[in-house]
C-alpha cells in the first residue's frame, strides 16, 4: 500500500512580502496538519547583515561582524532586514540553497521582484517535482521579443507545471502585523488534479486553456493519489487567515494585470503628489490608469478578459487605491519629485534592498506597446515612461486630460 503524503510548501523569496506570506502560510500549515507538512521552506537570497547594538538580537560576542541572513532568521525567527520586528513562526525554515528549498515540494509560492523570475526558473528547472503546483504572488509582467506574458504563465511554461496568481490590496507590513485585509487568488485547477474529471461541486471539468484562450498543449503530470486533492478549498486553507480574507476566482488575466499595471499608475500618483497636487488630481490619474489597464486587457487578452475582476475584486480597484495612496511605488516616486532626484536614486539610497516594481514594469510595458505601434493609445503609461527618462515634466500630466 502507498503511504499517504502531505503537501510540502516552499516560498521562493524572502523580501517584505515574501517573508509576510511565509509567515501566514506557516501559521496555516500548522493549523491544517492533515493536508500540509508543518515546516515551510523559505528560500533566501543570501546576504550578510550586521545587527545594530540596540537590536534585541545583538550579541556582544559577535559584535559588528557580518552574519548570514539565513542564520539570523533561523536563530531569532525574524527577518531583520526585510521584515524587522515581526516574529516568524518557528516552522518557517530559511534556506540559502534554492535547489534544496524546492526539493520534494508540491506547492511552490513564487514571491520575489519580477525581474529575477527568469533566472530562478532556470535554476530550479529539473529540480522540482513534476507534479508541483505554483502560486505567483509577484506583481509584474515579463516582456521578451515583443511578447508579453503573465508571470504565472511564464512560470508555468518554464517549469511545465500549472501556476495560479495571488494579488490584492496588500501592504506587507500591515498584514505582517495582522491588520485585516483581503486578497484574490486566481487558480484554475488542472482537470488531471480532480477526481474522475469531476470538480468538487459535481460539475464536469472542461479542457484546460491558457490566459489567451488557447488549449494548453503541455502535458501536466497529475498529483499522485496519495496526496490530498489540491483545489480551491485547499488553497483557501493555505492562505486564508483571520486577518487575511481570501477570495478564490478563475480570472488569472484580471488578477495578474491588475497587480502589474497599478504599479505604473502608483508612480504617476506619486509624481503628481510630489509636484504639490493633491487627492483630487490623484483620483483623476487613478481613473485614467484603470481605463488604460482595462483597455490593455481588452486589446491583448480579448478572448478571456473578465472585466468584473477590476470592479469586484481586491486585485482590481482595491489594489489601485491602496497602491496610489500608501504603498512604496507611490511613496518613493513622491519623494523623488520632492527632492528633485531620480526615482532610481531613491530606490538605491532609501529602500534598504527593497525594489520598486513600477520602474521595470513601466519600461517593459512601454517597450511592448512601442514595438506594436500602439503607445499613443496609452497616454498615461507613456507619460510615466517619459518622466522616468526625464524627457517629460510632471506639469504635463493635465495635458492628457484636455480634449
Ligand atoms: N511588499 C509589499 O507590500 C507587497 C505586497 C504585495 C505584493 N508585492 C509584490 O511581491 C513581490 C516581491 O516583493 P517583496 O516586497 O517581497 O520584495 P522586496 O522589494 O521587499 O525585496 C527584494 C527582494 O529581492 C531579493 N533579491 C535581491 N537581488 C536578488 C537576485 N539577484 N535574485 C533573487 N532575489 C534577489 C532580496 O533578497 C529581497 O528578498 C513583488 O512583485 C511585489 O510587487 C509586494
Ligand atoms: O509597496 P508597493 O508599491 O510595492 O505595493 C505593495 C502592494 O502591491 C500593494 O497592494
Amino acid at each position: 500500500m502507498i503511504e499517504a503524503a502531505k503537501h510540502k510548501v516552499t516560498v521562493i523569496g524572502s523580501g517584505n512580502w515574501g517573508t509576510t506570506v511565509a509567515k501566514l502560510v506557516a501559521e496555516n500549515t500548522r493549523d491544517h496538519p492533515d493536508i500540509f507538512e508543518k515546516d515551510v521552506q523559505m528560500w533566501v537570497y543570501e546576504e550578510n547583515v550586521i545587527l545594530a547594538k540596540d537590536s534585541p538580537h545583538y550579541d556582544a560576542a559577535v559584535g559588528d561582524a557580518p552574519q548570514k541572513l539565513t542564520s539570523v532568521i533561523n536563530t531569532h525567527h525574524e527577518n531583520v532586514k526585510y521584515l524587522p520586528k515581526i516574529a516568524l513562526p518557528t516552522n518557517v525554515v530559511a534556506n540559502p540553497s534554492l535547489v534544496d528549498a524546492v526539493k520534494n515540494s508540491t506547492i511552490l509560492i513564487f514571491n520575489l521582484p519580477h525581474e529575477f523570475i527568469g533566472n530562478i526558473c532556470k535554476q530550479i528547472k529539473g529540480h522540482i517535482l513534476p507534479y508541483a503546483r505554483g502560486i505567483s504572488c509577484i506583481k509584474g509582467v515579463t516582456v521578451t521579443d515583443d511578447k508579453i506574458e503573465l508571470i504565472c504563465e511564464f512560470i508555468g511554461e518554464a517549469l511545465e507545471i500549472y501556476c495560479g496568481a495571488l494579488s490584492g490590496a496588500n501592504i506587507a507590513n500591515e498584514i505582517a502585523n495582522e491588520m485585516w485585509c483581503e486578497t484574490t487568488i486566481a487558480y484554475n485547477t488542472p482537470p488531471c488534479d480532480l477526481v474522475n474529471g469531476t470538480a468538487r461541486n459535481g460539475a464536469a471539468v472542461e479542457e484546460h486553456r491558457d490566459s489567451r484562450g488557447q488549449v494548453i498543449t503541455t502535458q501536466l503530470t497529475p498529483i499522485p493519489k496519495n496526496y490530498p486533492t489540491l483545489d480551491h478549498d485547499e488553497f483557501h486553507k493555505l492562505f486564508n487567515r483571520p486577518y487575511f480574507t481570501v477570495a478564490m476566482v478563475s480570472d488569472v488575466v484580471g488578477v495578474s494585470l491588475g497587480g502589474a499595471l497599478k504599479n505604473i499608475v502608483a508612480l504617476a500618483c506619486g509624481f503628481v503628489e510630489g509636484h504639490g497636487w493633491n487627492m483630487t488630481a490623484k483620483t483623476a490619474v487613478m481613473r485614467r490608469g484603470m481605463l488604460e489597464t482595462i483597455q490593455f486587457a481588452r486589446e491583448f487578452y480579448p478572448e478571456t478578459i473578465q472585466e468584473k475582476t477590476f470592479w469586484e475584486e481586491s486585485a482590481g480597484w482595491g489594489d489601485m487605491i491602496v497602491s496610489c495612496t500608501s504603498a512604496r511605488n507611490w511613496r518613493y516616486s513622491k519623494m523623488a519629485v520632492e527632492r528633485g532626484v531620480s526615482i532610481q536614486e531613491i530606490e538605491r539610497t532609501e529602500l534598504n534592498g527593497q525594489k520598486l516594481q513600477g520602474i521595470s514594469t513601466s519600461r517593459e510595458v512601454s517597450s511592448f506597446l512601442r514595438a506594436r505601434g500602439v503607445e499613443d493609445k496609452y497616454p498615461l503609461f507613456k507619460l510615466v515612461d517619459g518622466i522616468l527618462d526625464q524627457k517629460v515634466n510632471v506639469e504635463d500630466v493635465p495635458k492628457l486630460f484636455r480634449k
